[in-house]
């Protein structure tokens, strides 16, 4: 199996950001031949005012980025890891939801982020996301052809406890489609990554945004990578929109859990 994280920089321009989406998408199935792509968080809207992000906001399966990922996903016969879109809730509110669709574009998983990025920054930038978002509750797993993957979105990546959680739950691959600050990024993103994938001896495919948003206001890290069972980062999209690439290699995971059997070795939980 193999997967491509897919970087983008997103804007307040729904129709452009859901054709640079297709674009890519393109471009990384020609070069790379994936059987599935991830996309960031919110890779349909970012940036804008509360109305005009309600007014993006979708509800599924009729909305517009739904149905452009679901033909992405039958058109190239790959599953789609649809990072995150705005998912209207009541209240005035959304969920920030990820859709993944199987190769005939059939949806095979939702998940919605279910801890909010509520947080001053070291830069001065404040963040409020409970102020627009309404957090989801349950934790999700879908079946990649035998393998199986988790869902998880940018903030969830400092609550070791979900992780812990997807990986008994059978995860091979856990994803994290992100829109993380370069404030916080450029000290945390890594060394949050790699730790996920070491504790839980998972592949940790993260895909982020880069480059600034709302008007340049909003620096995002970048850096969208894919870290294999032992910590060891495999791919990385550095500092541009693009993509990168690896192949999921359930062997070396099963040798790494098989020397190293962390998970039977639990005595505080
Ligand atoms: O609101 C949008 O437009 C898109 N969503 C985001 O940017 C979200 C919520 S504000 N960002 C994060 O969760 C950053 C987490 C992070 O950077 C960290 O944990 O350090």
């Amino acid at each position: 199996m193999k997967i491509a994280t897919l970087q983008m920089n997103t804007q307040d321009d729904k129709a452009a950001n859901i054709a640079q989406a297709v674009s890519l998408i393109e471009t990384a199935v020609e070069a790379e031949r994936p059987d599935l792509v991830v996309l960031p968080e919110t890779f349909t809207y970012m940036g804008g005012t509360h109305e005009s992000r309600m007014a993006a906001a979708e509800t599924f399966p009729d909305g517009e980025a739904y149905r452009a990922m679901q033909e992405q996903a039958r058109k190239h016969g790959i599953f789609v890891h649809a990072g995150s879109m705005n998912e209207r809730a009541d209240g005035n509110k959304s969920f920030n939801t990820t859709v993944v669709f199987d190769r005939s574009g059939t949806e095979v998983a939702r998940y919605r982020k279910i801890h909010l990025f509520d947080v001053d920054t070291p830069g001065g930038l404040t963040y409020l996301e409970s102020e627009t978002v309404k957090r989801g509750e349950d934790i999700v797993t879908y079946d990649c052809e035998g393998v199986t993957v988790g869902c998880t979105i940018c903030y969830d990546l400092r609550f070791p406890e979900l992780y812990a959680k997807l990986a008994a739950a059978g995860a091979q691959v856990i994803m994290v489609p992100a829109a993380f600050t370069l404030q916080t990024g450029k000290d945390h993103w890594e060394v949050l990554l790699r730790a996920r994938a070491i504790e839980t001896q998972t592949y940790v495919v993260a895909c982020g945004q880069i480059f600034t948003h709302d008007n340049g206001k909003r620096p995002c890290y970048g850096h969208s990578m894919i870290v294999d069972p032992w910590g060891t980062k495999v791919a990385d999209c550095s500092d541009q929109v693009g993509f990168a690439a690896a192949r999921i290699d359930i062997g070396y995971l099963e040798k790494v859990r098989g020397s190293m059997p962390v998970a039977k070795h639990h005595v505080l939980v």
